[in-house]
């Protein structure tokens, strides 16, 4: 592997980037900043499904919503760029983001019970997004309306349905739908199927990558699930503490995980395909983000920690496809192994 610390996801066939985030820095409070996104960078192409996990607190919602722009105080973006198709996300203001948001990119929220307003039916909320952003006849609205309806899997019927009149699964389409009302180039999915059972799960998962497929829109994807993600993301982005330790396309990830945090985390979960294995899970919590450990963040946990790890912050190495934020992988990790 090649070391490159300074700017991270600079591999090959990422230069068609839809979306580059660059050494984002986002905070909560000011005194005692819980620093949730330290210093992450990740390009997402133009058609792409990447798949963001990591244990719960570990800034991964924090990272979607900062690219977004979603963010209300205490958080605040400290530092860092997010061009997205030309837009400098972190710069614009209200107005500015106004039309691109739902239009170039949507984001579909963990739970649609609390994103969708329980007092209007789905059309009237399809009807209040389009009018939102352009001047469309009322047939017209009325015919897209339906055809997103269907393209999710929902019968149009419900387009006079209340949300507390659907089931779980269909209020998560009718999310989709909404999101998908513009064909935008990017959606934005924070665990959007974690309150459905997993027989609806791989229902609204399947046509999401069926219509990704077919409108070529990318996808960023924070979820809990292994296996959601082993099947439908193209790469996986492994974070911890806030920051991002591993990238690399999901197989590889999943074949040959580097960093250990990230073989901890799949070794903590049952393989669908591969061969029964004992689950290993990974022993202690994550740090306190207001102070986290001296050196890597992963090092009080590290089963293969080393002297350096206990002092200096690894930085990123970058080889091919894929990237690991860790010593094993340095320029003199060989001696530093022999050394241990
Ligand atoms: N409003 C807030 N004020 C202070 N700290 C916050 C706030 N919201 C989140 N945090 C902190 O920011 C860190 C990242 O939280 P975030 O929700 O982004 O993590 P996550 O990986 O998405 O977790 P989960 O998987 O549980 O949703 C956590 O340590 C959390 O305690």
């Amino acid at each position: 592997m090649q070391p490159l610390s300074s700017r991270p996801d600079t591999t090959p066939d990422s230069r068609q980037a839809l979306l580059d985030v660059d050494d984002l820095v986002v905070d909560y409070g000011v005194h005692e900043p819980v620093r949730a996104v330290d210093h992450v960078s990740l390009r997402v192409r133009r058609g792409e499904f990447v798949g963001i996990v990591g244990e719960s607190g570990c800034g991964k919602s924090t990272l979607l919503y900062a690219v977004a722009r979603l963010l209300s105080p205490p958080a605040r973006i400290v530092s860092g760029q997010v061009d997205f198709a030309g837009h400098q996300m972190v710069q614009l203001t209200e107005d500015e983001l106004r039309p691109i948001r739902w239009r170039d990119y949507s984001v579909v929220m963990q739970s649609a019970m609390n994103a969708l307003n329980p007092v209007l039916s789905i059309g009237a909320q399809l009807r209040d997004a389009m009018a939102a952003h352009e001047r469309v006849p009322a047939a017209q609205m009325r015919q897209r309306s339906e055809e997103v309806l269907r393209l999710v899997g929902i019968d149009p019927i419900h387009l006079t349905s209340y949300p507390h009149q659907l089931s779980g699964g269909m209020r998560q389409r009718a999310m989709i739908a909404m999101a998908l009302v513009f064909r935008p180039d990017l959606i934005i999915m924070d665990e959007p199927t974690s309150a459905l059972d997993v027989v609806a799960q791989r229902s609204l998962m399947r046509r999401v990558k069926a219509l990704q497929e077919e409108f070529g829109f990318a996808v960023l994807f924070v979820t809990h699930d292994m296996s959601l993600v082993s099947h439908y993301s193209d790469r996986l982005a492994i974070m911890y503490a806030g920051q991002m330790v591993e990238l690399g396309p999901t197989r590889e990830v999943f074949a040959h995980a580097r960093h250990p945090y990230s073989t901890g985390l799949l070794g903590a979960f049952p393989s669908l395909r591969g061969e029964r294995r004992e689950l290993t899970g990974i022993p202690g919590a994550p740090p306190d983000l207001r102070h986290p450990p001296r050196g890597c963040r992963f090092q009080p946990r590290c089963p293969k920690v080393m002297d350096v790890c206990r002092e200096d912050p690894p930085p990123y190495q970058v080889g091919g496809t894929d990237l690991v934020r860790c010593h094993l992988y340095g320029p003199d990790a060989s001696e530093r192994q022999e050394s241990r």
